[in-house]
């Protein structure tokens, strides 16, 4: 049996980084992955989604040339193996990166294989036992497959395969209407497919308020993008060209299946039992305000506990683990101001709560909004969709939350993100002096507009 100072089983977001803290002070630690260092964000997430989207915006900008007086002779043609290329290239360079990182550590010990508990401080990986008094989960999500009539018999796609199409589908079905079905939507529609979204739910995107749901979906319906909420009966079948597909009554073709209906823990062949560490009923496991499990010395760290499927949620949890247990801090999951962004085109920048869970925390609320059509920078920029909103508490004048859906949207929010962790109220922020001309300086008179609702 190989002795550690710690076990990290999986390289994702959090647990590579507080590897690294403890490796560069000394500590034996073995870093143990099954797939590709850096995990779903690198590998399968947000970078290559991020670097698609950044070429799908370039189609979008290149075919309204004319617009802004840029003549573009012919039809915008788009090269998908380029395309898939760069979303490669940039997967490479960060597990690379990585690679080179870790490889330069002394006393880092990078495994590749699938780890599992035998006990409670004992993890098999290769055949081979690992012991260590203090283990750390950070195994992630994986897409969720549900049982759909006639699914099975469809070759159809998850979030990890259509990063690498290189070729142009004709109709892609896309099931789920959240954060990947809609960022590959409008993508794959500024590509040239035929799009059309399937969400079981009354809204898109319906953790957000309704006003924000909605202008969602104009945005995306006025690209030429179909969308079906409310489907109760969804139905597949294998065609010569790729799927039919029915949606209540309604039947057509598609060339291509995206399934993004949500991820689950990779929890489930872990051996969760041999150690005796607790789960909740969908998998994910239990951690305390500080990420420890119930099992003392394994802590569960990013999407595995459920406490944020983000990146920067997942990065947060090894800053609080390290601050903890390295840095003789006391830093608590539950002081964690949610942030988020949806990269569709303008994005969705959102902080903290929304009007509907302000309104439900029984505060007195506070609401202002304001449309992108009177924001001097999105005139400018000929790019006027969407609009922001605010909330804050009517008595203690705290701002509660934010929505800036809108060109930068996942940029200007970081003014009421800084704001909220600093504590400072709205009347506050009304005196500060921003920039002209930008979106952001808009943000003291949406402040200055709020009113009790
Ligand atoms: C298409 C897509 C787009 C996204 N876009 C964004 C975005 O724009 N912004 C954002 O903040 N978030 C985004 N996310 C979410 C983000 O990628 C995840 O929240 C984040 O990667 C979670 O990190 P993690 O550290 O919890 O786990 P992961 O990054 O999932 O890493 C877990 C690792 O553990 C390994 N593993 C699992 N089980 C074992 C085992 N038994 N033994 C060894 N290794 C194991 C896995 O192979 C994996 O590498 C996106 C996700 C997807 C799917
Ligand atoms: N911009 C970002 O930060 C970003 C981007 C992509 C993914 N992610 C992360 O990845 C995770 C997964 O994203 P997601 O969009 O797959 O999941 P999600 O859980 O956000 O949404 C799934 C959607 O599918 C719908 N759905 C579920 N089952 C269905 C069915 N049988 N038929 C039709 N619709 C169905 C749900 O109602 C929901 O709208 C998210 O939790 C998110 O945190 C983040």
């Amino acid at each position: 049996m190989k002795s550690f100072d710690a076990i990290f089983i999986g390289a994702g977001q959090a647990g590579p980084f507080l590897a690294a803290r403890m490796a560069e002070a000394g500590m034996k630690v073995a870093l143990i992955e099954r797939k590709f260092l850096g995990g779903t964000c690198v590998n399968a997430g947000c970078m290559p989604t991020k670097t698609l989207v950044a070429s799908a915006r370039a189609a979008y900008v290149a075919r309204r040339g004319a617009d802004y007086g840029v003549q573009i002779p012919g039809e915008i043609g788009i090269d998908m193996k380029t395309v898939r290329n760069r979303a490669e290239t940039i997967i490479m360079n960060a597990r690379n990166g990585l690679s080179d990182w870790f490889g330069g550590m002394k006393t880092m010990t990078v495994i590749h294989g699938h780890a599992r508990f035998t006990g409670p401080k004992e993890v098999v990986v290769n055949g081979e036992k690992l012991t260590a008094p203090k283990i750390f989960l950070n195994v992630g999500a994986r897409p969720v497959i549900p049982d759909m009539p006639g699914l099975a018999d469809v070759d159809y796609l998850t979030s990890t395969g259509i990063i690498h199409l290189d070729s142009l589908p004709k109709h892609l079905a896309i099931i789920g209407g959240s954060y990947i079905g809609l960022e590959f939507a409008q993508m794959y529609r500024r590509f040239g497919a035929e799009v059309t979204v399937i969400e079981r739910g009354l809204k898109l995107a319906s953790r957000e308020d309704e006003d924000i749901s909605d202008a969602i979906a104009d945005i995306l319906r006025s690209e030429g993008i179909t969308i079906h909420t409310d489907i109760k009966d969804i139905r597949f079948a294998k065609s010569a060209d790729g799927a039919t597909v029915t949606v209540d009554s309604e039947t057509f073709e598609a060339s291509h299946v995206l399934v993004a209906t949500g991820r689950t823990p990779n929890t489930d062949d872990l051996g969760l039992d041999a150690a005796g560490v607790a789960t909740d009923k969908r998998g994910f496991i239990t951690v305390d305000d500080r990420l420890a499990t119930n099992v003392e010395g394994i802590w569960a760290l990013g999407d595995c506990n459920g406490h944020g499927a983000f990146t920067h949620t997942s990065y947060n949890d090894f800053e609080i683990a390290a601050a903890n247990l390295l840095d003789g801090g006391d830093r608590k999951v539950s002081s964690r101001i949610l942030a988020y962004a949806l990269y569709i085109d303008p994005p969705l920048g959102r902080v903290g709560m929304t009007e509907k869970q302000a309104r439900a925390s029984g505060r007195k609320i506070m609401v202002s909004t304001r449309p992108m059509s009177r924001v001097g920078r999105a005139n400018e920029r000929g790019e006027t969709k969407g609009f922001m909103k605010v909330v804050a508490d009517a008595e203690t004048k705290e701002i509660l939350g934010a929505a800036i859906l809108g060109i930068e949207g996942d940029e200007v929010i970081h003014g009421l993100i800084d704001a909220m962790n600093a504590g400072t109220t709205y009347p506050v922020l009304q005196w500060s002096v921003p920039i002209h001309p930008t979106v952001s300086e808009l943000i003291p008179t949406l402040l200055g507009d709020l009113k009790a609702s």
